[in-house]
């Protein structure tokens, strides 16, 4: 079994405008609303491409409401928390001249509502994957993936863990079987600038040395790095394409991972079906569907 955990997921609201300005009205040309959260974006690629996962996290208010129903539109199985005070944020994404994000913090999650997902997480076990990624909201503590990875610890669940700084860095002493931090991301952590993948790759190794047993470092139009723990380490430009919406494009990523591990237990498919799965979803207004992985895969 698969589970993605989104502590904080959101309606993503994607606009495009014309030459964006601050300080005046902008008016829109495109819009469009999706579900986010790096979590669910993970279990609506892993079910595109044909693997079953339930999504967990927490929700709340009308727009908590309409991510459920649009995960469940999206075929994905959904346990979501609902939780009572505030609601679940609406993030803009605006695409102009430059791409901008605007990420909500989210609603207050009590100790409560953790003791309810913990309920969840105890029926994993041997064989089992946990993603968990994404921001937490800034009520809770900064130590909540430490928590679920020790709490989880000496059962043979494989963790994967998409996440920035400390969330990330503070999960590594208990070895997460994959994690997937972007060059910046991984840049920002060790004070380096990491702009090709042969920059990456000692950082990667690094990362792994500290604890990671996995590291897929994706850097978005540069395609990515991963240093796996048989010891080997592959390297790949991304596809070329138009792209659309690279939203989510991380998240295409993992869940291509996980699938090209399953199906066929080599890294390297692996790492391709990642890097595939990516630009699938940045070349497209949705998130990556099996044929056009393929596709990608087949070039
Ligand atoms: N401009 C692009 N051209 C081709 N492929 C891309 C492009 N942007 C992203 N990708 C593909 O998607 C993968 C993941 O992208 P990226 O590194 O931007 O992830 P990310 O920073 O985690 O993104 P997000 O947080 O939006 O999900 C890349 O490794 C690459 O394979
Ligand atoms: O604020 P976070 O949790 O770090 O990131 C949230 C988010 O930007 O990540 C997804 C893309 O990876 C989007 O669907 C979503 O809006």
């Amino acid at each position: 079994m698969i589970c993605t955990v989104t502590f904080n997921p959101s309606l993503d609201y994607i606009v495009r405008v014309d030459d964006m300005r601050l300080g005046v009205i902008n008016r829109t040309t495109y819009e469009q609303v999706l579900p986010g959260g790096k979590g669910i974006n993970v279990s609506i690629v892993l079910g595109n491409l044909g693997h079953e996962s339930c999504a967990l996290g927490f929700l709340a208010g009308f727009t908590g409401a309409e991510i459920a129903r649009r995960v469940r539109e999206a075929h994905v199985h959904a346990d979501f928390i609902e939780v009572e005070n505030g609601m679940s944020r609406i993030n803009a994404k605006i695409k102009s001249n430059e791409e901008t994000e605007l990420n909500g913090q989210g609603p207050l999650i009590t100790e409560e509502n953790i003791e309810q997902l913990y309920a969840k997480l105890d029926v994993l076990g041997q064989g089992d994957t946990l993603v968990i990624s994404g921001s937490v909201p800034n009520t809770l503590p900064g130590d909540m993936y430490e928590r679920i990875m020790a709490r989880l610890g000496g059962r043979g669940v494989r963790i994967v863990v998409d996440a920035e700084r400390d969330l990330l860095t503070r999960v590594l002493p208990h070895h997460p079987f994959l994690v997937k931090p972007n060059n910046i991301e991984l840049g920002d952590i060790y004070g380096a600038q990491l702009k090709t993948r042969a920059d990456v790759v000692p950082y990667a190794q690094r990362m792994q040395r500290e604890g990671a047993r996995n590291v897929l470092v994706s850097m978005a139009g540069e395609g990515g790095v991963l240093v796996a723990e048989t010891g080997e380490v592959f390297e790949s430009p991304a596809a070329k394409g138009t792209v659309v919406n690279s939203v989510g494009a991380g998240d295409s990523a993992v869940a291509g991972f996980l699938a090209g591990l399953a199906e066929t237990g080599s890294y390297e498919t692996a790492f391709h079906m990642a890097l595939s799965a990516g630009s699938a979803s940045a070349f497209s207004d949705h998130l990556a569907t099996r044929p056009e992985v393929e596709a990608l895969m087949a070039r």
